[in-house]
């Protein structure tokens, strides 16, 4: 938000865990967000929804109420706007006292509390700045009018870090274009971001006769599309609310933009998810459960943040094989990444502890600012303390449903199967993955019976998890393991055929093109 005078850093003595920063006095401070949005009587949106959700995240959210609707499953029945003058006494009460690290925008109805806003921002700079240009719910009913665009075009979304428009709100900021592909979306984000946000995030949720629920982001450079299969439910109400304070949420512990948009879009798939079926309020459009990740059902594995795509080009690094190219497992990581590695595995067999836990933080920093998961190898300690986006656990480690008790449903739990057997305990203790083989002989790991192809796919057959094959996988054989055709088999992970190289990223790159060649053939 660089417009607006300097942006708060970290202070140099704080350190991000998870929920709070400990300073090295120990005083915890705990990452902020401020939401400046309407309140939905229904609670399934609105205020209410980004509460909920940073509540959920554990972040602490103070709120700035803009109007007051009368709303429920049915839709909106009434609107109440506040003075311009008290949204501005609410802004000034909690900018002047909290230490916001970001601000969350939701229904600004009206030009002159746009106003108000700006002013305080300016006033009171902020980290980081989320737009979601709300303009009419999902009921139809107009919630913020056209009064609102051109302030919004020349004043908001210049100092925005992020906008979230939905398909409508997009077309509404562009002149009323029409928005009714993905590859329309994808034009819309490049005009959205010429208006000068640095990140846009065009969400597809309304996206017409698409089995997927896509949304577009965009960064200046490239495009992510975050995909998911579409839930069917009457449960969407909130879903834009709820994924733009996920965002802000994730921003203020710390994440990168693109991490925190991965983050925000898996919580609001896990979220209707699990509620599709529960049944709030009479209407059309009912609200959805965002305390999801509380129930304890060990048994789905949508609940965790995991999204079994990330299985496609897995890293697992080897300190060993590093040592011997005379490279950091840190830059080991860093080219695994730059060369197309869609998660990390940290598997450390030498190193004291203290030496692993200093080279999983630095790790841990490095995939957060790249959007891409990081697991500690069997250590659960050592990914707690590090704050990994989880772990991987063999038969012989600890036994998955204690590790799920001790991570809790958010970090992610891959564990080692050879057999269907296997695969079904895993799902049965709350894993999210199965990484199966070894495929092929491999010199990476003693006495590991190889399995083949052919009892790879038993396993997958057997599986209610997403899948990675490993062992001995390489480029010359890695589209043999993909075409084995199993829907779940979401990947391969690869040891020395990336880190037993004299070049990282040379190889990450080869394999990632192979994979892609080969999923094309699928
Ligand atoms: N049925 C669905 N299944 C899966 N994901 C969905 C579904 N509907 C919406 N989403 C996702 O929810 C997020 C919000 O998108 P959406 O287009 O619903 O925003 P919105 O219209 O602003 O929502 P609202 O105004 O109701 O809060 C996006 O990530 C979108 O992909
Ligand atoms: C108050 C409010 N804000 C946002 C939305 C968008 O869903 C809504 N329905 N209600
Ligand atoms: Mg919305």
């Amino acid at each position: 938000m660089d417009s607006l005078g300097a942006i708060r850093s970290w202070p140099a003595n704080w350190r991000i865990t998870t929920a709070t920063m400990t300073t090295t006095e120990g005083i915890k401070k705990v990452p902020q967000v401020l939401t400046v949005a309407g309140s939905d009587s229904g609670a399934g949106a609105g205020i209410q929804a980004d509460l909920k959700v940073c509540a959920a995240r554990g972040v602490y959210c103070a709120s700035v109420i803009t109007a007051v609707t009368a709303q429920n499953t049915r839709g909106v029945q009434s609107v109440h706007l506040l003075p311009p003058h008290f949204v501005s006494e609410q802004l000034k009460s909690v900018l002047s006292d909290f230490e916001f690290d970001v601000v969350k925008t939701g229904m600004l109805p009206s030009p002159e509390i746009v106003e108000v806003l700006l002013q305080n921002l300016s006033d009171f700079p902020v980290r980081a700045l989320v737009v979601d240009p709300v303009m009419v719910s999902t009921s139809g009913h107009v919630l913020a009018g056209s009064s609102i665009l051109s302030i919004f075009k020349e004043r908001l979304l210049p100092i925005a870090d992020i906008i979230t428009p939905n398909v409508k709100e997009a077309s509404a900021l562009l002149g009323g274009v029409r928005i009714e592909t993905v590859e329309e979306m994808r034009s819309a984000a490049k005009l959205l971001h010429q208006m000068g946000p640095r990140f846009v995030l065009v969400k597809g949720g309304d996206l017409p006769d698409s089995s997927d629920s896509v949304d577009v982001y965009f960064d200046g450079k490239e495009f992510h599309e975050l995909r998911s299969p579409r839930i069917t439910t009457r449960n969407t109400h909130g879903t834009g609310c709820t994924l733009a304070s996920c965002i802000a949420a994730e921003l203020a512990k710390g994440s990168s933009m693109l991490s925190a948009v991965k983050v925000a879009k898996r919580f609001v798939d896990n979220a209707l998810d699990y509620s599709k079926d529960i049944v709030i309020g009479s209407g059309k459009q009912g609200p959805f459960d965002h305390f999801f990740g509380l129930k304890k059902d060990p048994q789905s594995s949508r609940y965790s943040t995991f999204n079994p795509d990330d299985l496609f080009l897995y890293a697992v690094t080897d300190s060993r094989m590093n040592k011997k190219w005379n490279r950091s497992t840190v830059d080991a990581v860093k080219a695994a990444i730059e060369g197309g590695a869609t998660i990390i595995q940290l598997r450390e067999k030498e190193a004291e502890t203290r030496e692993f836990l200093e080279e999983a933080k630095a790790c841990v920093d490095i995939c957060r600012s790249s959007g891409v998961c990081l697991l500690i190898n069997d250590r659960i300690d050592i990914a707690l303390a590090c704050d990994a986006d989880g772990v991987h656990v063999g038969q012989s480690d600890m036994p998955v449903d204690l590790v799920r008790s001790l991570l809790g449903p958010d970090k992610i739990i891959g564990v080692s199967c050879k057999t269907p057997e296997q695969a079904h305990q895993a799902w049965k203790d709350g894993a999210d993955y199965i990484g199966s083989g070894g495929v092929y002989p491999t010199n990476t790991k003693s006495n590991n019976r190889t399995i083949g192809l052919d009892g790879l796919k038993e396993v997958c057959k057997a599986s209610k998890l997403p899948v990675v094959a490993i062992g001995g996988i390489k480029i010359s054989n890695a589209e043999a393991v993909m075409r084995i055709d199993e829907p779940n088999l979401k990947g391969v992970a690869i040891v020395s055929a990336l880190f037993d190289q004299e070049c990282v990223l040379t190889q990450a790159n080869k394999l990632h093109k192979t994979l892609k060649e080969s999923k094309k053939g699928i």
